[in-house]
């Protein structure tokens, strides 16, 4: 049986200040400078899941991709879309709320509500410039 990876793109906007209060304020300003902002700033965020597993026979499908963004949608970002990260988001709590971070976070949070599907690789773009991968390692 043929093994194939699947991706749905969701995309959310989100407010954030990337800060580590370990540290101070001019340790905060010199690492993160303009994106320790204290009055927060935004990002238009996408989010890309891949789920990979054998195609079924009967549906040709590893998995339906509007069942995949209902998950996604209902776990994720009921709880994320036109928040804050650092005050609004339940999974970012106490949370430095970097891309790498978010993408971690994201993992713990999906890779159960897709089980038994197999989620393979988170991808999100913080800008059009900047994405992170993680694959749960
Ligand atoms: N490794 C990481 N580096 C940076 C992260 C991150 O999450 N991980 N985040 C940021 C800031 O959130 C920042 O807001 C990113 O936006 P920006 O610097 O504006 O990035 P752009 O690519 O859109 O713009 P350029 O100015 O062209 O770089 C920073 N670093
Ligand atoms: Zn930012």
């Amino acid at each position: 049986m043929p093994i194939v990876t699947v991706t749905r793109r969701l995309r959310f906007n989100a407010a954030h200040r990337v800060h580590n209060p370990a540290l101070s304020d001019a340790d905060n300003t010199r690492l993160f400078g303009k994106c320790n902002n204290p009055n927060w700033h935004g990002h238009n965020y996408t989010l890309d899941v891949s789920v990979r597993g054998p195609v079924a026979e009967d549906t040709g499908y590893v998995i339906d991709l509007g069942a995949l963004r209902a998950i996604v949608e209902r776990e994720v970002l009921s709880q994320t879309d036109h928040r804050n990260f650092n005050i609004d988001v339940p999974y970012m709590q106490g949370i430095n709320p970097t891309t790498e971070n978010i993408v971690v976070a994201m993992w713990q949070v999906l890779g159960p509500a897709i089980a038994p599907a197999t989620l393979q690789r988170l991808r999100l773009w913080e800008t059009e410039n900047n994405y992170v991968d993680y694959s749960g390692e």
